[in-house]
């Protein structure tokens, strides 16, 4: 493999020979080579290629806006086609270079996700691992940086948050008077309270649980609280700073007398950002993130939960092998994970089954159901029912995900969705080889994800900065053009026509989901009260309910801690609604396959419209001098449309949760009313508190309210697309005829410039070949030389 990956890395590379014949400097070659360490050759060189591209691409950008300004600079007014193309440049040179990948790790706490990041950045005991007692009690983000230190920066609650959530754990806390002594038992049992109380004697020492807010409020915190909220942690060694960390991010749910400081403030932390120096095995731009447990009964912790689920575009569902098949947890987790990808940004899950080296060989044997293979060890096991999950697994999530999203959706064409790891053993190595522990398939698959994101990236931004440097030399080119073609032409009549077709695709593509809507709200009236009382009835009656129920009801509904199972009675019942649009939902916002109920590809269907329009009109005035801006207008029609796909991406959320949000809100009152309740039964009398708000919203029209705020952010996502559109194409139809509207300004000659990007242009496709031509001579010579394969070294 080495001898493979060494011929495949020193092959000349011809975009390197035409291109970037430049010398660079040493030092900012080993940085570059350092950060793509984690890569093997054959993605380095392409990854290479590619950054070097872009940094070329930034130079041409700052040079011509450089240019740009000096000549405008003195100028009493500067013309309106020459702002818009600075403010463009400007732009386009401060974009960030990559936005990181967020891959969150996802699952109960004991689940294995911090030994399994440990494993993956090859450090055995960075992250703290859980033991009985003790569970990492806040989202944590691993990511590799440029520094030389091992940083860690703890973000605390400030103090508007701190003090929004002391005063819902005392009106928790406050004891409801006259209880019988069945009561009092069951008040002192309850989950909710326990957590209450522990935060509490934590950060204000034994006792606090029977302060009420004012005195909490000018009580002094054990620990010490910095006033920036923001605690930073350095260290050189990787165990040092895990050793300082450790405090920050485990908690122990008894014994907690006698912790040091940095415990006690463990109730107000709302996360930690972990920065490891240039990582051989995480690569710069992806961000590993554990997600512990299933929210937070803090307002803004549990914000960030979702938000954290949201921003990830990739979700590991993380999962032991022992709980894998039928934990009612693991299958909310996944019901989670799938709402991120109908919500969020998220377009790609996999499941993670954690443990895998636990096996206890007779069980196995006794209940194995293959009988004409004999099974001779420990290790053959492991690698059987590994194969065996994987397939079940497989089949189960496919379906799962099937159900819920659209057929062709990106995610159901992964041929394994399924992975099992040991942590354990990838340490060890007493059962299985690294290979086998599957750690590095995982890196795999960052990396995968990492060089298609750049890939796409700095396709994207060649082409755009090729777009600008073509207007803007076609402002500074002196020749008289003609001008009047595009009015001529009727462009602008073409485009206001289109504008109206794309109006109507949209109601188009948005209309079937009418109907599954309409037949969800019919559902959903028919079994709220079913699932109403599912959620309010207990196996072990009010036992342990108590204060869990007034803790959903100050929280209008949803009740999130870090160990227990999350209640959420507004998504609970518009469940059968989201049962029934799901699949529709997700394919109108699905990205890939052009079909006609997707939304995309009629925003597509309509830049292609245009663009051919232009070619059309280049092509029958013959325009010579003026193929700048035809060239122009094509590049920048794909620019403005791209943005709009980041627009739809963020409403989409936002129409999603409209049904919940809607349900949330005609509750509040009855839930505001519910946690008044004290006295005697208050756990039952809050409870039909509830189910007569509901019954009496319900009659009212609740879900069909919420229907209407469905379709009204379905409505203001369409107006907002055709505003958008509209606005963007005026612009650039002005600056197409900005010589006729007199606009026109003698600008600073960029002809070098706009030579070299045209360059750089078309070597996008050069280097995209080279990376097809590279990885094909790398499995080439890995079939000729099959006992030098092996994983790739990183
Ligand atoms: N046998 C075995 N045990 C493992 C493996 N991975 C983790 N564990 C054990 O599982 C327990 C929980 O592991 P963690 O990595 O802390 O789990 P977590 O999901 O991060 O848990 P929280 O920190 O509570 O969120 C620890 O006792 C680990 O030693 C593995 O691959 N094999």
């Amino acid at each position: 493999m080495a001898e493979t990956e060494d011929f495949v890395g020193q092959e000349p590379h011809p975009a390197d020979d035409d291109l970037f014949k430049e010398p660079m400097k040493k030092r900012r070659r080993s940085d570059r080579d350092q950060r793509f360490r984690a890569f093997p050759s054959v993605e380095q060189s392409a990854l290479k290629e590619y950054e070097k591209l872009e940094s070329r691409t930034r130079r041409v950008l700052s040079n011509t806006y450089q240019k740009l300004i000096q000549s405008v600079f003195l100028d009493d007014s500067i013309p309106n086609g020459v702002k818009y193309l600075i403010n463009r440049l400007l732009t386009l040179i401060e974009k960030p270079s990559l936005d990181p990948i967020y891959i969150g790790l996802f699952g109960s706490t004991g689940a294995g996700k911090s030994s399994l990041i440990n494993a993956i950045i090859q450090q055995a005991m960075f992250l703290p691992v859980s033991g009985e007692s003790i569970c990492t009690s806040c989202i944590v983000q691993v990511r590799s940086g440029c520094c030389e230190q091992y940083e860690a920066k703890i973000h605390l609650l400030s103090d508007q948050e701190w003090k929004e959530e002391l005063k819902n754990l005392t009106k928790l806390l406050h004891r409801t008077e006259e209880l019988g002594g069945e009561e009092v038992d069951a008040w002192d049992r309850d989950d909710a309270m326990e957590e209450a109380i522990w935060k509490l004697q934590i950060l204000y020492g034994n006792g606090a649980e029977k302060k009420n807010y004012e005195e909490l409020l000018r009580a002094k915190p054990k620990g010490k609280i910095p006033t920036s909220r923001i605690i930073t942690l350095k260290a050189e060694e990787a165990g040092e700073l895990s050793v300082k960390l450790d405090p920050y991010i485990r908690t122990k749910r008894r014994d907690w007398q006698g912790e040091s400081a940095e415990t006690q403030i463990w109730p107000l932390i709302k996360h930690v950002e972990v920065t490891l120096p240039k990582s051989e095995l995480i690569p710069e731009g992806v961000v590993l993130v554990d997600i512990p447990g299933t929210g937070d009964f803090n307002s803004k912790r549990d914000e960030m939960w979702k938000k954290t689920i949201d921003k990830c575009s990739v979700i590991w569902v993380i999962s032991d092998i022992e709980r894998v098949s039928g934990g009612r947890t693991h299958e909310d987790l996944l019901n989670e994970s799938i709402k991120a990808c109908q919500r969020g940004f998220c377009r790609d899950i996999a499941l993670v089954v954690t443990k895998t080296d636990k096996l206890y060989l007779p069980e196995y044997l006794r209940e194995r159901k293959v009988v004409n293979q004999a099974i001779q060890s420990q290790r053959e096991a492991v690698l059987e029912r590994n194969e065996m999950i994987k397939i079940q697994r497989n089949r189960i999530l496919k379906e799962k995900l099937k159900r819920k999203l659209p057929a062709d959706c990106k995610v159901l064409e992964a041929s394994n969705l399924v992975y099992t790891v040991s942590a354990q053993e990838y340490w060890q190595q007493a059962l299985l080889t690294e290979e086998e522990t599957e750690i590095p398939k995982l890196r795999e698959y960052i990396r995968k994800r990492l060089l298609d994101k750049k890939r796409r990236m700095v396709t994207k931004y060649v082409t755009e900065a090729f777009g600008l440097l073509l207007l803007t030399d076609s402002f500074s080119c002196t020749d008289n053009l003609p001008n009047e073609y595009l009015h001529m032409s009727g462009l602008r009549g073409f485009v206001e026509e289109k504008i109206q077709l794309l109006e109507k695709a949209i109601d188009q593509c948005f209309a079937p989901i009418l109907q599954p809507l309409q037949e969800g709200i019919r559902n959903a009236r028919t079994s709220y009260r079913r699932i109403l009382g599912a959620c309010l009835v207990r196996s072990r009656g009010n036992q342990g309910f108590h204060q869990t129920l007034k803790a959903v009801c100050l929280k209008n509904g949803i009740y999130a801690s870090r160990t227990l199972a999350r209640i959420d009675l507004n998504a609970a019942i518009t469940q059968p609604i989201y049962d029934q649009i799901d699949p529709v939902f997700g394919g109108i916002f699905r990205a890939g396959t052009p079909t006609n109920s997707a939304l995309m590809p009629h925003i597509d269907a309509f830049k292609h419209s245009l663009q051919e329009k232009m070619m059309e009109i280049g092509i029958r005035n013959g325009w010579k001098h003026d193929s700048y801006k035809k060239s122009f207008l094509i590049q920048e029609i794909s620019a403005i449309l791209g943005g709009l796909e980041e627009h739809i991406l963020r409403k989409k959320r936002k129409i999603y949760e409209s049904l919940t949000t809607s349900v949330q809100n005609d509750l509040k009152p009855c839930y505001e009313e519910a946690a008044q309740i004290t006295g005697k039964k208050a756990c039952e009398r809050m409870k039909d508190i509830i189910r007569r708000g509901v019954d009496r919203q319900v009659a009212e029209g609740m879900f069909e309210r919420a229907q209407e705020r469905m379709q009204h952010q379905f409505q203001q996502l369409k107006n907002g697309i055709t505003e958008k559109v509209k606005g963007s194409i005026a612009t650039m139809l002005t600056l197409a005829s900005s010589q006729g509207d007199g606009l026109y300004k003698e600008l600073a000659d960029v002809k070098s410039e706009y030579k070299e990007m045209e360059k750089l242009h078309r070597s996008l496709r050069e280097v995209a070949e080279n990376a097809v031509l590279r990885q094909g001579m790398q499995d080439f010579l890995l079939r000729m030389s099959p006992s030098k394969a092996g994983p790739p070294r990183t």
